[in-house]
């Protein structure tokens, strides 16, 4: 490389690409809405944070806690929200005027240690202690968690003597699971915490035992017989459907056959038939379901009898008309798939026959 001509003077210095917005669609309560947080929230998070008393409950939260960090927190936020590593979102409420105002902070981490587990934290601001913010923002990120991530454990920690905080983890659904040591930025060092896990199961009406169980049979050991009737869709590159329980729903998160319930006076496949134009928009002749196997599971509260179909042929273009994620899988990447534990023959004996 030859060079003894002056090299013309560097462009100034451009200035950093803006990082990506997050794209996440708040999530909202009877009176909160949790959302990604906004640079602007800076000012506002450092007033709350920065008093010992909120401080001193957070091991990842030093105290003083500098004006800079909010930026630098903020930012982090807005990356992990990107990259799916974690969401940490503002909890916002409104005031007389209808103005937005941050009360604290709720957070889910994905654990990059432990498979399928996440774990969450919140804070909430002194001024709006004892209104239950915390526990309607954690309580409904875990439940959206457990919904639309696939994790199906989260874990929480508080201090021994943080009454509050275990009492807030016990009313959305945790449950205690010993003891530990955490390193507090707060406190400069090491404190013995208590541990807490929830799961799907852990939620309330977690199997769906408080729905009406319209076509219960007799009971079978105190338990009422529900009868579902589902499918396996099947493509013509020979994938199968699996469609994701919604948040609210029992068991929301795992990943299901099509189908539901079948009402009073219905057969199971008028019920399917029913099920599949409601919940994916096509239509299925009852001659298109071929009968393959069935599930007997004995959940908590009910006994589940399922009937399970093959159909090949349908018409209409399959959508999820219920906001519901649907997924095309190859029979051998099913078990990739967290599924009801009714289901697990199933997909043993699918993975076999096709
Ligand atoms: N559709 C379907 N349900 C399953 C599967 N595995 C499994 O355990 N179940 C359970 C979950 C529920 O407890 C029950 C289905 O009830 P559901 O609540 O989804 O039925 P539905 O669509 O009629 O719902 P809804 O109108 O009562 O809200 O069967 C499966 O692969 N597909």
């Amino acid at each position: 490389m030859s060079g003894s001509r002056p090299r013309p003077a560097p462009p100034e210095a451009a200035p950093p690409p803006p990082a990506p917005e997050p794209d996440f669609a708040p999530l909202t309560t009877e009176r909160l809405t949790l959302r990604p947080l906004r640079p602007e929230d800076a000012p506002a998070l450092h007033r709350l944070v920065n008093d010992w008393e909120v401080a001193k409950n957070l091991a990842r939260v030093p105290f003083p806690y500098p004006r800079e960090l909010a930026d630098e927190w903020i930012a982090s936020t807005r990356a992990r929200l990107v990259t799916g590593e974690g969401y940490d979102l503002a909890i916002v409420g409104r005031d007389e005027q209808d103005r937005e105002v941050l009360l604290g902070c709720v957070g889910l981490r994905l654990d990059t240690r432990a498979p399928r587990t996440a774990e969450l934290g919140y804070w909430v601001g002194r001024r709006f202690w004892g209104h239950g913010v915390a526990t309607e923002a954690a309580g409904r990120l875990l439940r959206w968690g457990l919904a639309h991530l696939d994790i199906d454990r989260v874990e929480a920690e508080a201090l021994p003597d943080n009454v509050r905080s275990a009492a807030v983890l016990r009313r959305i659904g945790f449950r205690e699971a010993g003891e530990g040591v955490t390193e507090f930025l707060s406190r400069g060092g090491p404190l013995p915490v208590r541990r807490f896990v929830a799961g799907r199961e852990d939620l309330p009406g977690a199997e769906g035992g408080q729905e009406a169980a319209p076509a219960a049979a007799a009971p079978a050991q105190g338990k009422p017989i529900v009868l579902v009737a589902a499918v396996a869709l099947i493509d013509a590159d020979g994938r199968v459907l699996l469609a994701r329980r919604p948040e609210g729903k029992p068991l929301a998160g795992l990943w299901e056959f099509p189908g539901g319930k079948v009402h009073p006076g219905e057969t199971p496949e008028a019920a399917l038939i029913r099920e599949l134009k409601e919940e994916l928009g096509i239509d299925v002749a009852e001659s298109c379901l071929a009968p393959f196997a069935f599930a007997s599971h004995g959940y908590e509260r009910f006994h589940l009898l399922m009937p399970l179909y093959l159909c090949r042929r349908w018409s209409g273009a399959v959508v999820a008309r219920e906001g519901q994620a649907l997924a095309w899988v190859r029979p051998q990447r099913l078990g990739d798939y967290a599924m009801p534990p009714a289901d697990r023959p199933l997909v043993a004996l699918l993975r076999d026959f096709l």
